[in-house]
């Protein structure tokens, strides 16, 4: 069987003395590999003098972990410039955040270069190669440039904004346009990946089937939709078990009678957070009644601490935090836990469970993988409820359980807020078994089999007029064809 090489900017090498990758793609990836053979190369998070020569090794049962360092000015540029402060705001559909430098272009093409040369080192004629997310998308060009004629798969965590908004980035169709290099490309949602194809389409591509394949130039290049997911039973287990433990019990007793609502998010601006601080202060205002029978207890690592807006958001949270406590807070309630530390994903899962209510309210997220976990995180008998943006990408596959706000409309959210804390039980369990048959259903293990399944090279004609459709590895609602990604993961 061919290996499965992977390539991403950030890699989760097992050390079960550090604290877990507080981000959804080392998550995601870690737990998609498991029980596979593969290697999963990409950059250690160090600094040196220069970038490394040769990649540092860990081999850990049938994969090994392929890291290297990078010298400071690729990290200024690479990541912390073209990376954080161009890609992800106008993906995030924040163009006004955008941040250009000629500088911080030329360096994510020379990072993306060196990672294409290890990889070019490495990689067997056979592997299947599967490269993540905005960090990374000029790889197969690099690769084709080399002439590797490996399958080669990407798969974007974060949103594909329409045509319009992607315009605006100087020279998109060399970065963006690069996606074209690839076998297979996947997005989180239907609206993600039809935005792709109207994109591709003003390029000059055509689309040659239903099924999301698309001509452009001497290429073809498949598109589809992949919610990724999360790993929903054993979360389920290790939130059961750590409701047991001492510390998630005293936290709770910290708590008294006390409802809890509780956010965990790495410190974003596309998570909305402000926002849900006056969402929050505006049920605090508007309904005395629940004062000191609620905590808010809101998670959040610090996250890309160099990137101008990042300590900019953090400055602002922070005061904000602080003024709600100082006006509704008494000598024995504090209304807001603000956290910044990071904590292990077992701590989390049973903050999930004692959580009354999980508020998930980005501005925009590929996907967040947060809402998953709290769902598949609670007591079936006595669940907490969801409170989700509309503008989550987990929001298709959520939204039959869900309460969903727009992130904009603060009165709105406090609305919500109060409806999930007032909630009946019996509406609570409906809610709640609707979206968990969906997470159990479309869970990790189903993300990974279905995008490699679409990443296989076409059978031959014959072979494939023979194959019905009950026995097509992906379902067509997937790929180009119709239909939110919520028609087919909806059970
Ligand atoms: O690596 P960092 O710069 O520290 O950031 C952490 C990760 O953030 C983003 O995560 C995304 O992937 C999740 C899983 O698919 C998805 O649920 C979430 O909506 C995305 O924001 C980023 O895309 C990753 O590359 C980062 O590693
Ligand atoms: O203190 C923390 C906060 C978050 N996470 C994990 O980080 C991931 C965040 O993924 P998500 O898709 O919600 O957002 P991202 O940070 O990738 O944008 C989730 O699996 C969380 O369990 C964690 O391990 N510790």
């Amino acid at each position: 069987m061919s290996r499965l090489f992977v390539v991403s900017n950030r890699v989760a090498i097992p050390d079960p003395g550090s604290k877990a990758a507080a981000g959804g793609l080392a998550v995601a990836v870690n737990a998609a590999l498991k029980g596979r053979s593969g290697v999963w190369f990409g950059w250690s998070g160090n600094i040196a003098e220069e970038p490394s020569a040769e990649p540092t090794i860990t081999r850990k049962g049938k994969l090994t972990y392929a890291v290297i360092d990078l010298k400071d000015a690729d990290f200024q540029e690479y990541y912390n410039g073209f990376a954080n402060r161009v890609l992800w705001p106008i993906l995030h559909y924040r163009v006004d955040l955008a941040e250009f430098q000629r500088s911080d272009l030329s360096g994510y093409f020379r990072v993306n270069e060196i990672f294409a040369d290890h990889v070019s080192k490495t990689v067997a004629k056979d592997d299947v190669v599967w490269v993540h997310d905005y960090h990374m998308m000029p790889v197969a060009r690099y690769l084709r440039a080399r002439g590797h004629t490996n399958r080669i798969g990407f798969f974007l965590h974060i949103p594909m904004p329409p045509p319009e908004l992607i315009q605006a980035l100087p020279r998109h169709a060399e970065v963006i346009g690069a996606l074209s290099y690839y076998d297979l490309v996947g997005f989180q949602t239907a609206t993600d990946r039809d935005n792709f194809g109207r994109y591709l389409e003003t390029l000059g591509a055509t689309a040659i089937d239903d099924d999301g394949l698309y001509q452009i130039g001497n290429r073809q290049v498949r598109i589809g939709a992949f919610p990724v997911s999360i790993e929903t039973d054993a979360f389920a287990r290790r939130a059961r078990h750590a409701t047991r433990t001492a510390y998630i019990k005293s936290f709770r007793e910290s708590l008294g009678s006390r409802k809890l609502i509780l956010g965990v998010d790495r410190l974003d601006y596309s998570k909305g957070i402000p926002q849900r601080l006056e969402a929050y202060e505006t049920l605090l205002r508007t309904a005395p009644e629940w004062h000191d029978r609620m905590t808010f207890v809101q998670i959040t690592p610090k996250s890309r601490t160099q990137v101008p807006e990042y300590a900019e958001m953090d400055r602002f949270i922070s005061t904000k935090a602080g003024q709600i406590n100082g006006l509704y807070g008494d000598v024995a309630w504090t209304p807001l836990r603000y956290v910044n530390k990071t904590y292990s994903r077992s701590a989390l899962a049973g903050f999930y469970r004692a959580a009354n209510v999980g508020l998930v309210t980005p501005l925009r997220d590929g996907m967040n993988l947060v809402a998953k976990e709290f769902v598949a995180a609670q007591d079936p008998e006595d669940p907490g409820v969801l409170v989700l943006s509309q503008f989550a990408g987990a929001a298709p596959e959520l939204s039959n359980g869900a309460l969903i706000v727009n992130p904009h409309e603060i009165e709105g959210m406090a609305m919500a807020l109060r409806r999930a804390l007032e909630m009946p039980l019996d509406e609570r369990r409906a809610r709640h078994a609707r979206m968990m048959a969906v997470v159990m259903q479309n869970d990790i293990d189903a993300w990974a089999r279905l995008f490699l399944e679409a990443l296989e090279p076409p059978k031959p004609p014959s072979a494939r007029s023979s194959a019905t459709a009950e026995t097509s590895p992906v379902p067509p609602a997937l790929l180009r064809g119709g239909g939110p990604a919520s028609n087919w993961i909806q059970v």
